[in-house]
């Protein structure tokens, strides 16, 4: 949990300018926090978030966005707060499967978050009559686009709720700064076959910045 007793600095990153300006119109006038496009990616969003890091002292970093639900876990226009940050791809295929990283041995692809701020995230928008689930949100560098491969990964990762494309990165640079990380996302479009005319951006972005506007509550 923040400690209320002294000024925060939070930080955060977005993927794209329209993410960042719907948590601007949420969050409003306050200087506790700083907000940064990190680009698309968790390279970018690694890279931008580490350089920030350096630059100035930061008690929180989130990761907020769109993001694509999965199917009956998470629904279009909903908000989703991370219980754990995933890298979904980080590992290799074998004939038995996909091993992930920590299988193999080699770090890890999970991103813990802390518990009672998720928490208190999750009630908060709750009793603002916003819908929320909480869960795994997956990071993966390559959108998800056959159903198929979305059967698959929600096979292999039954307590993700989402995937999208930064939060591992900007969860890696904050952990090597040894700042703890949030992610939160709103559902832009459902996991599956590719269709981009189906997604629902506007309704994600109002309903980032309705999020945001509780966060800044919360936080
Ligand atoms: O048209 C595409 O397939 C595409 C490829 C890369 C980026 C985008 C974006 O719209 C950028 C915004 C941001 O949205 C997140 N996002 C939203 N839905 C999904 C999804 O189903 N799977 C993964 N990521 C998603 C992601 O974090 C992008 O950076 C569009």
């Amino acid at each position: 949990m923040l400690d209320q007793q002294k000024k925060q600095r939070i930080l955060i990153v977005t993927s794209v300018a329209v993410e960042r300006d719907a948590v601007i119109a949420g969050i409003g006038e306050d200087e506790r926090f700083t907000f940064l496009i990190g680009g698309v990616g968790p390279a970018a969003a690694a890279a931008s978030t580490a350089r920030a890091l350096t630059e100035a002292r930061y008690d929180l970093v989130v990761c907020a966005g769109i993001c694509g639900g999965f199917v009956g876990r998470a629904d279009v226009g909903s908000l989703v707060v991370a219980s754990e940050i995933v890298c979904a791809d980080l590992g290799a295929e074998t004939p038995d499967g996909f091993h992930s990283v920590d299988e193999l041995g080699f770090g890890s692809a999970r991103v813990p978050v802390p518990d009672e701020l998720a928490e208190q995230v999750e009630q908060a928008m709750l009793q603002a009559g916003l819908p929320i689930y909480r869960g795994q949100i997956l990071t993966l560098s390559t959108v998800t686009g056959t159903a198929q491969t979305a059967q698959a990964l929600a096979e292999r990762m039954p307590g993700a709720l989402a995937e999208a494309m930064e939060g591992y990165g900007v969860a890696i640079a904050a952990q090597a700064s040894g700042v703890p990380v949030l992610e939160i996302r709103t559902v832009s479009n459902a996991i599956g076959p590719r269709d981009k005319s189906a997604w629902r951006i506007k309704d994600a972005l109002e309903a980032l910045q309705k999020g945001s506007a509780v966060l800044r509550e919360v936080l």
